[in-house]
Parts: structure tokens; sequence; C-alpha cells
């Protein structure tokens, strides 16, 4: 069981390890949006953030004539995703492949030297059993399919050079793989984030977009009933998660008022008890804009990664 002996060697700390975050999810899910704000709050001296797309066996070009997407295991090296992943939780340095997504492109390759903390965001990090070992908490992201389709357009169309019906075409061909390989990763998650309209709130077209967070208890998350108790704006619920089983289901709503999303970023931050004040500059969207639902999930994550951080062993 070689997964079972990295559970074994990160747990006895062996060497200055890092604390590792996957967040995983399809394509335009919002993965980037969340590791920069992430990366930006802890500092590039801090924190490394590696994109394992960069993995993809074939460029844009070889892979028209293939049977498959980028979205299929055979199209990414998994195994050399592996191995790199298993050295970066060691603490090794890793010479990572880069995959340009401007040009659709293989370019040289670069060296990734593992910081205190980790991030591993892309298509694939949860798949496999190897990959999942390597992680201290892993985040899935879920957005509604329709929202999901406007960011792809909106951001292919702008920065990889397609035009919308090349999006659609390309969203239609990946539409089983990503039932078949992407969504299953859901499972494999600590935290499921789905940012979008709340079921059963009938928000206006262009409402802000509210966040769904359902917090499984394979990590210890902050106690939150204090922090909602007054809130207007943010529940906790008790939901059934897809195995039956009871699960915290966290809704923070779009139109949160500035002020009490500050009360709950404090209040969560504050939990940490740790000198430094709580980060702001949380929640930057491409667009120039600021989302509290955003923010408060990052500081969430913010929140298990210093805490991790706190725990790991040292020598
Ligand atoms: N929570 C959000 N609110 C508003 N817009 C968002 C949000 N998350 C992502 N977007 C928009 O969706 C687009 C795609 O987001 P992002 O690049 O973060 O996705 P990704 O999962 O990293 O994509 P890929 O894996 O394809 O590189 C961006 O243009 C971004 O502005
Ligand atoms: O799913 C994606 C993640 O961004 C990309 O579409 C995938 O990486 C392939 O890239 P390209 O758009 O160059 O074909």
């Amino acid at each position: 069981m070689p997964h079972r002996i990295v559970h074994m060697l990160r747990a006895r700390g062996a060497g200055r390890r890092p604390v590792m975050l996957a967040i995983a999810g399809d394509s335009a899910a919002g993965k980037t949006t969340l590791t920069r704000g992430l990366v930006e709050c802890l500092g590039e001296d801090r924190m490394t953030a590696v994109c394992v797309d960069d993995y993809h066996r074939y460029d844009r070009e070889e892979r028209r004539n293939k049977p498959f997407t980028a979205l299929h295991p055979d199209c990414n090296h998994i195994e050399v995703m592996e191995q790199h992943l298993q050295l970066l939780a060691m603490g090794e340095p890793i010479l990572k492949p880069v995959y340009d997504h401007g040009t659709g492109r293989l370019v040289r390759p670069e060296l990734v030297e593992p910081k205190d903390f980790v991030i591993v965001e892309g298509l694939l990090p949860l798949y496999s059993k190897m990959a999942r070992a390597c992680f201290d908490i892993t985040v899935y992201l879920d957005p509604p399919e329709e929202q999901r389709f406007a960011w792809k357009v909106q951001r292919d169309t702008t920065k990889r050079g397609y035009t919308p019906e090349q999006v659609a075409e390309e969203m239609r061909r990946r539409a089983g793989e990503s039932a078949a390989f992407i969504r299953p990763q859901r499972r494999n998650a600590d935290i499921v984030v789905r940012f979008g309209p709340l079921a059963g709130r009938a928000d206006p077209p262009d409402a802000p977009l509210s966040a769904e967070l359902l917090l499984r208890p394979t990590i210890d998350h902050p106690p939150l009933t204090d922090v909602v108790a007054d809130a207007d704006a943010l529940h906790l619920k008790l939901l059934r998660d897809t195995d039956g089983r009871p699960v915290d289901s966290l809704h923070v709503h779009g139109d949160v008022a500035p002020a009490e999303a500050e009360i709950v970023k404090k209040a969560i931050w504050e939990r940490l008890e740790v000198a430094a004040p709580c980060p702001d500059g949380l929640g930057a969207l491409a667009d120039g804009t600021v989302s509290d639902p955003v923010a408060i999930t990052q500081l969430l994550l913010l929140y298990h990664l210093i805490n991790a951080d706190r725990l790991r062993p040292r020598d």
C-alpha cells in the first residue's frame, strides 16, 4: 500500500515538510481565483502554488487528434504528478513541466521548491489514492454548470484565444470525461465549495454570488456556531451528505453587509489565536471587484493552513 507509506512518512515528520492543500475542480471552476488570494495573504516567501494541469501529456495541437480531452487521466502524466506531489509533500524540490495556457504549448520546465505551504490546484489533484495521500487539506470547487460555462466562455475567449462556439463545442466534448474523472473527486474533499445562487433564495439575476460550503468532519473545522449566531447573512445547517452522513453546510449570502462580513472574518481569524491582525485584501476577483463570500472561504482555508502548520511534527 504505497499511499499508506506516504501517510506514515509525513506523519513521522521526517525533515521539514510543508502543509499541503489541494484545490480540485473542472475548468474555470474558480481554483486560480481562490488560490491567488491565499498566496497574496501568506506571501510568496511562505507559499508555493502549483497547477497540476502542467502535467498534460500532449499540447493543444496534439490533443486535437486524440480520442480523449485534457480531462482524461491518459491525457496527463498522472504517475509523474504523483511522484512530484510526494516529493513536495516531503519538502523536496521538483523540476515541474509547464503548460502555457495562452499558447497551448508545453514549454521549459521550472524548478519548484516547496515553502511552508503548498497549494496544488488543477483538474486532477485528487484523482488517485497516492495523490490524495499527499494532502493535509482537500477542497473541491463545485459551481453550478451554467455558472462555470459562463466563466469559461468569458475567460477562454479573452485569455486563451478561443471563440465562444469553440468553447461550447469543447465543453460538449468534455462532458463525459468531466462526469467520469473530475466530479468523482468531490467525494474526496474535506470542503466542497459552491459559489452561485443559494437554493430556495430568489436572488435577482445580477445579485453577487453566494457561497455554500460543505464542511466534512474529515478535518477539524473552527467552531462556527458562535460566529454565525448573530449574523443575518450566514447560516450553518446540518445536512445529509451524499453518503447519508450528517455534514455541516455554511451559507454565506452574496449580499452580506460589509460590516457583518468584517465581523465574521475577524471572528474566524481570532479562533487561530495568532498575534497578527486578520489579513485584508481577500476576495479579489479578476474583474477588480471583491466578493465577501470568496473572502470568507479564503479565510476559512487560511485557518486550516495555519492550524495544520501549527500541528505538524517538528524535528
Ligand atoms: N467566485 C467567483 N466569482 C466571480 N467570478 C469568478 C469566481 N470564481 C471564478 N470566477 C471567474 O471565472 C473565471 C475562471 O476562474 P479561474 O481562472 O479561477 O478558474 P480555474 O478553475 O482556475 O480555471 P482553469 O482550471 O480552467 O485554469 C475567471 O475569469 C474568474 O474571474
Ligand atoms: O481544462 C483546462 C484547465 O484550464 C484547460 O482547458 C486544459 O488545461 C487544456 O487547455 P487548453 O484550453 O489549452 O486546451
